[in-house]
């Protein structure tokens, strides 16, 4: 049969020859008469009655409802033969009574053809080569599908097109012109083809089927903006018309194509074959709509941006609608509307991966697990935005002031994304695309000169920069503490958030935050909710005794924390002082070593840290800081400025210049980044913690007195007469109790530090210079250029070690080297004494540390922690301890 399709101008009219055996025959060309019936109510309007006989007869031959299933494949579903071949395989698997399979064109086809037309109307004459690609792409595929009398039939079908197109392009060439039905004809060839295909792939595996020219059945009209309105009253109507001619039980469809009331081809526009699917899939009432695509359903988050981003077994259409709109790569939103309303519920598929269930957007899906992680779904994230601050006394109780500012905002045709005002009325603030702001800006500059000039606005901000994270869910809006918990995982993750905004639908909470944070943020959000696991970037520096040793305990139990407490540790960077090892996702401790030697490049602590605040994976950061270097401790205030969480055996901060110190501890207390030093004092003994437990419950520091050094302590305990001194120090130095240069610990520094840090904590203002220090270096041996040098020259001065020893001895006494902080008089100090035999602190062995507490609750009998107070395993330990109380800090379970 021919048809003659009237394009655009009368005077285009030309002959499609379309074999129409196996699809529509419908003539098109002339006005249809319009229906008028109430959809909801089924009533007829006295004027359409007439046509009402016609349409109640035609409702016999189209059955509608649970025996349809609709399906859409994309153009990368569609992109190879053998591709349209899997599809062909799909559809016959799907056991419905009756199927309706929604294509696009070939992947890249629609592209093509557009290209076509701007060439042609650009007077490109290369349009006549691109034309044949169009045309060899797909010889090539139905040659490769089809055989037989189906594929002359295709190819037939095929040269005929393409000599129309070739007309019309040459046309459009002449005219240096398309009008949009020109190109929409053009552009839609790519369905058509690619239906043929497929239906005649199918036909060929025995399955009767028909396929359907949708600009036959599909009826809509322009709304503006590049957007259509179908018009369902008429497209039923033609639908059921087109059934009665071919009551076939497959029928292959031509998405994103349609046509005017008028009979104009036209498209439904970009990802328009979803919409096809979704109308067609209410006109029929179908039972689903699976849409097949490349991806295992919708994600919980964009998956680039979150790996741990999960498939969402539902959403409800306003989820999934939401997520659309924030770009999340779903559906379009026009697209959830048409099933919406008959409540069919739309699948999402992988056609590459058919054992995966997908994602089912349906009304109101069942809840997942009932708990309050599951009440957000998602979250997206909008980049490139700027925030529009309009601030100003006199805006509170005018009213129109919105209005006045949005109708600028409109006028310069700016989309505004979100609005957020304050019920005070002093400031109303909105996003919009950053491209578009400075337009916004001059716009509202200039309606509101009078008002900026008078003083009732003090400002129009621009604030560039910016992005939004949001978060979706249906149940959102009757679960309490949702807002608590983003804002709290914002917070731990050291995100300042600039704007918010949640509607009374509660669908999604919109935060406005900086766009550097966006994609930190995203992830603190997500792995908030989704997994409830607690991740955490380490960066080492100093792999040295207690890093190294830290590095291997992180190895042997970081499956067990991920495990049993979801705490997901990954170290992405060690550095010493001459190399290092960056890695964006965690390097393989298992040979840390052997890839900081092999793999390492030079150190550079600026680098290490830049790699470190950079890494957009994980949302929290830690710096741990293993040696004993006072330039890397100087660093520790700007660190936790960035956001990155401090945590330090080394004693160089606390026990550095007083106003340094107060800097850091001031900042650590205003901010949500942590600082915490535990081993600084008694290595893996609970003392800092047990002083700040004291303090923190009001308990009053009277005196705290110990013996702070393991080496000291060490030394002291071992030297009885058997082995001489120096001996005695090379064991401790070789024990792993000893600072990097024992003289440290020999001269009482290390003692003093210590004794300044538990002062400081206690609230005493002293500066390391206040404490009155016995050092046991001999003076000669202080200028030593080196600790090698210092260890070859000790044993001179042995004797003189022997006869302390001797003296002590015999008055029953032993020598015990001690630290004092008295808080009753803001004093400390640092001395070797001696004690009786039977004193507590003559009891000691090995490197013990012992630490009396008296306080006005313990003021009797002191508070008393003892233990091991050096050696690289318990320092390890407590650097460790460290590290899960920050987990717990930021939302580990404890
Ligand atoms: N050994 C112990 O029992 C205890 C040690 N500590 C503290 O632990 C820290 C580490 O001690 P150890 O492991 O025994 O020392 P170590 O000398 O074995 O290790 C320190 C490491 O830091 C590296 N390093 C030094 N400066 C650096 C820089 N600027 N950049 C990068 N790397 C640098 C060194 O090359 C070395 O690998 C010290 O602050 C110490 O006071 C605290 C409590 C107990
Ligand atoms: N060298 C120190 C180690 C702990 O700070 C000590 O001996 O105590
Ligand atoms: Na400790």
């Amino acid at each position: 049969m021919l048809v003659h399709r009237e394009v655009a101008s009368q005077c285009w009219k030309y002959d499609l020859s379309q074999d129409r055996s196996l699809g529509g025959n419908l003539r098109v060309g002339q006005p249809q008469g319009s229906l008028h019936r109430h959809r909801s109510t089924n009533l007829l309007r006295p004027a359409a009655a007439a046509i009402s006989v016609e349409q109640d007869e035609l409702n016999t031959y189209l059955p509608k409802g649970d025996m349809w299933s609709v399906h859409k494949f994309g153009g990368t579903c569609m992109g190879t033969p053998q591709r349209i071949q899997s599809v062909a395989d799909i559809v016959l698997g799907d056991s419905s009574e009756r199927k309706l399979v929604i294509v696009s064109a070939m992947s890249k086809v629609t592209d093509m053809m557009y290209s076509l037309v701007h060439k042609a109307q650009s007077r490109d004459d290369s349009y006549t080569i691109a034309l044949e690609e169009v045309f060899e792409k797909h010889m090539a595929a139905a040659k490769d599908l089809l055989d037989g009398e189906d594929l002359a039939r295709f190819l037939s079908q095929l040269h005929s097109d393409v000599s129309n197109l070739r007309a019309m392009l040459s046309a459009i060439y002449i005219a240096g012109h398309a009008t949009e039905s020109f190109s929409d004809f053009v552009v839609g060839h790519g369905e058509l083809w690619s239906a043929q295909m497929l239906s005649y792939a199918i036909k060929k595996s025995g399955a009767p089927c028909s396929w359907m020219d949708t600009r036959d059945v599909l009826v809509v009209k322009p709304s503006g903006s590049n957007q259509v309105d179908p018009d369902y009253l008429e497209s039923e109507k033609r639908l059921q018309k087109w059934f009665s001619r071919q009551p076939a039980e497959t029928i292959i469809a031509t998405g994103f194509i349609a046509s005017t009331a008028e009979n104009i081809p036209t498209t439904l526009k970009r990802d328009g074959s979803d919409f096809s699917a979704a109308i067609i899939g209410s006109l029929v009432r179908a039972r689903q709509v699976t849409i097949w695509t490349d991806v295992d359903g919708i994600f919980s988050a964009d998956p680039r941006k979150v790996s741990e981003a999960v498939i969402l077994s539902t959403l409800s259409y306003q989820e999934a609608w939401e997520m659309s709109y924030f770009g999340a790569n779903v559906l379009h939103p026009r697209t959830i509307i048409p099933v919406m309303k008959d409540n069919i519920p739309i699948v999402i598929r992988n056609m590459f991966n058919i054992s995966a269930p997908g994602t089912m957007i349906c009304k109101q899906p069942a809840n997942d697990n009932g708990d309050l992680d599951a009440c957000v779904k998602s979250f997206a994230t909008i980049d490139n935005l700027a925030l529009v601050n309009v601030e100003g006394t006199g805006m509170a109780g005018v009213p129109g002031t919105s209005s006045a500012i949005f109708s600028a905002v409109k006028d310069v045709g700016a989309n505004v994304i979100m609005i957020s005002q304050a019920s005070s009325e002093h400031s109303i603030c909105f996003a919009v695309p950053e491209k578009e702001v400075a337009a916004v800006s001059a716009a509202l500059h200039v309606r509101f000169r009078e008002a900026l000039a008078a003083g009732r606005l003090s400002k129009v901000e621009v604030i560039n920069g910016c992005s939004i994270l949001a978060a979706v869910g249906l149940r959102m809006a009757s679960t309490p503490g949702v807002s608590a918990i983003l804002f709290d995982a914002l917070a731990k993750a050291n995100i300042n958030v600039r704007a918010i905004a949640q509607g009374c639908s509660e669908y999604n909470i919109t935060v406005v935050l900086k766009q550097q944070d966006c994609v930190r943020a995203l992830r603190a959000a997500h792995s908030r909710f989704f997994l409830s696991k607690t991740t955490l970037a380490v960066a080492i520096i100093g792999p040295g005794l207690i890093g190294g040793t830290l590095l291997n305990q992180l190895k042997d139990q970081a499956a067990v924390l991920k495990e049993n407490m979801n705490i997901d540790l990954r170290v992405i960077g060690i550095t010493g002082s001459r190399t290092m090892l960056l890695s964006h996702t965690g390097i393989d401790l298992t040979q840390w070593k052997e890839l900081l030697r092999k793999e390492g490049e030079p150190a550079d602590v600026a680098n290490f840290i830049r790699h470190l605040s950079d890494n957009h994976v994980f949302p929290n950061k830690v710096l741990v800081d293993c040696t004993a270097d006072t330039s890397v401790a100087s660093h520790y205030y700007e660190w936790l400025k960035k956001g990155i969480h401090v945590i330090t055996p080394n004693k160089k901060a606390n026990s550095g210049p007083l106003d340094r110190y107060l800097k850091l501890r001031t900042l650590q207390r205003a901010s949500y980044t942590h600082y915490f030093y535990e081993a600084t004092v008694g290595a893996g003994l609970p003392i800092i913690s047990t002083l700040r437990g004291l303090l923190e419950t009001g308990d009053k520091i009277l005196r705290i007195e110990g013996i702070f050094s393991g080496t000291l302590s060490y030394i002291f305990n071992n030297f009885e007469g058997t082995r001489t001194f120096s001996n005695v120090v090379a064991e401790a130095k070789e024990a792993g109790y000893t600072e990097p240069d024992p003289r440290d610990d020999l001269s009482g520094t290390d003692v003093a530090r210590k004794v300044i840090i538990l002062a400081r904590e206690s609230g005493l203002k002293l500066e390391l210079s206040d404490i009155p220090v016995k050092s046991l270096v001999p003076e000669a041996l202080a200028s030593c250029s080196s600790a090698d040098e210092f260890m070859q020259k000790l044993p001179s001065f042995d004797e003189e070690w022997a006869r302390q020893r001797g003296d002590a001895e015999a008055a029953g006494e032993v020598l015990r080297y001690v630290g004092v902080v008295d808080a009753v008089n803001k004093k400390g100090q640092v001395e070797l004494r001696r004690y009786k035999r039977d004193h507590p602190f003559a009891q000691l062995c090995g490197s013990d540390n012992i630490i009396a507490f008296t306080t006005s609750r313990y003021k009797e009998q002191p508070l008393i922690v003892r233990g091991p107070g050096a050696g690289a395993e318990v320092t390890a330990g407590g650097v460790f301890c460290d590290i899960l109380r920050l987990a717990s800090y930021l939302g580990a379970p404890s």
